[in-house]
């Protein structure tokens, strides 16, 4: 079991983190703030727990009604690996970093037709669908560093494309929505709290799509296929018999295999969700690194001169990052998150996830166009 603790008689809190991994001190006291909310049950943290805007990222927390700031403002990000049906050994780094700069530009393909598909009906955002968005948000280009379980199904030889996405203007205007109201906790059974979920669901199946057309779009661009290896959302709630399950930058552990990725300049690891984790992990693991900085503290810090400018262009695996946006290559450098082997170490140490593989980026996209990022997209 993690790290509990409990403070006059609010929740319990569980954390999954050594004492010496990183976790700021303003990440655990917004733990335990919401571990003070009446109502609330239970609280996990993973470790990539990090401060975030409207509560703690990188945790999971059971109550007995809706809280949407606990969810956020991107419901339904989440990561998306698919398998690509082209060697990685083939692959040449600036052909592929070229071709995939396609998937940057905002996409021309029939998006009525692409939704009404799927059953998803028309929104105000529509016009995003099948864009990275700004702020963390990726489309990576992999090759498998390491198979650890030759029975997961990952093949050595293959490209892999890991796609961080999420519901863009959906997600963000499903919260706006909740704040104009008072950003009250929702019962499930009353109106507001029907009509949240309603609007959840729609944000989620939509976010989900949006990473499928991404996928296709790097696809279709490298001159390949893409088939689906696993998928979640990590910003979601959870309607259980025990109560609603908040995930704030946290990935299911009851959905089948997850990536926790890195950064762009790290590994990022398949693993296995452990069916015998501590039931304090509230059915939860990390959803990445997590932050070490906030992005306006990273300015100063790395990017300062031409010559490290022209090193966050590239990644120590020799690879490439496709950014445009000066200061968001700075605010998203390497630096900003926390080694991601703390993070794994601390999965398996906890007995949450074992790994099965892992991968080394090769081309990472984002934004091309120097368009104003949106608020959905800032921490
Ligand atoms: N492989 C990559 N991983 C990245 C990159 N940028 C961020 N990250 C990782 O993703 C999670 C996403 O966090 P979220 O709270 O915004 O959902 C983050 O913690 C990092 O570990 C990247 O370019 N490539
Ligand atoms: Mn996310």
């Amino acid at each position: 079991m993690g790290n509990s603790h409990r403070v006059d008689g609010r929740a319990p809190v569980h954390g999954f983190y050594a004492s010496s991994s990183w976790i700021e001190g303003a990440a655990v006291r917004q733990l335990e703030a919401v571990a003070a909310i009446s109502g609330v049950c239970a609280v996990a943290g993973m470790p990539d727990l990090h401060p975030g805007k409207f509560g703690p990222v990188g945790c999971a927390i059971l109550a007995d009604h809706i809280h949407p700031a606990f969810v956020g403002s991107d419901a339904g990000c989440g990561m998306a690996l698919f398998a690509l049906d082209i060697a990685s050994r083939r692959l040449r780094i600036d052909k592929a970093a070229d071709r995939l700069r396609d998937v940057a530009k905002p996409y021309d393909g029939d998006i009525a037709g692409e939704l009404a598909m799927h059953g998803l009906a028309p929104s105000d955002f529509d016009a995003a669908l099948g864009t990275i968005g700004g702020g963390n948000h990726f489309c990576e280009l992999q090759a498998v560093e390491e198979v650890f379980d030759p029975n997961c199904g990952i093949d050595r030889d293959r490209a892999y494309l890991l796609v961080h996405s999420g519901s863009r203007g959906l997600g963000h205007q499903l919260l706006e929505r909740q704040v104009a109201d008072g950003l009250r906790p929702l019962a499930t059974d009353s109106a507001a709290g029907q009509a949240y979920l309603q609007a959840h669901d729609h944000a989620l199946r939509w976010a989900s799509r949006n990473r499928q057309v991404i996928a296709q779009r790097a696809a279709a661009a490298l001159r390949c296929e893409a088939d689906p290896v696993c998928e979640c959302s990590h910003n979601c709630v959870v309607h259980r018999a025990d109560g609603v399950l908040h995930r704030k930058g946290a990935a299911p552990s009851d959905q089948g295999l997850v990536v926790v990725p890195g950064s762009r300049g790290a590994l990022s690891y398949l693993v296995a969700p452990l069916a015998t984790a501590p039931k304090e992990a509230l059915w939860s693991i990390a959803h990445g690194a997590g932050r070490k900085f906030d992005r306006s503290s990273m300015m100063g810090r790395v990017g300062a001169t031409r010559s490290d400018r022209e090193r966050l262009a590239r990644n120590p695996f020799g690879g490439s990052v496709i950014c445009e946006d000066r200061a968001l290559l700075v605010e998203e450098a390497p630096e900003a998150y926390k080694p991601i082997a703390g993070v794994i170490g601390d999965l398996e140490a906890f007995g949450l996830a074992r790994v099965v593989a892992s991968f080394r980026p090769l081309v990472t996209v984002k934004k091309i166009a120097n368009e104003r990022p949106r608020r959905e997209d800032r921490r």
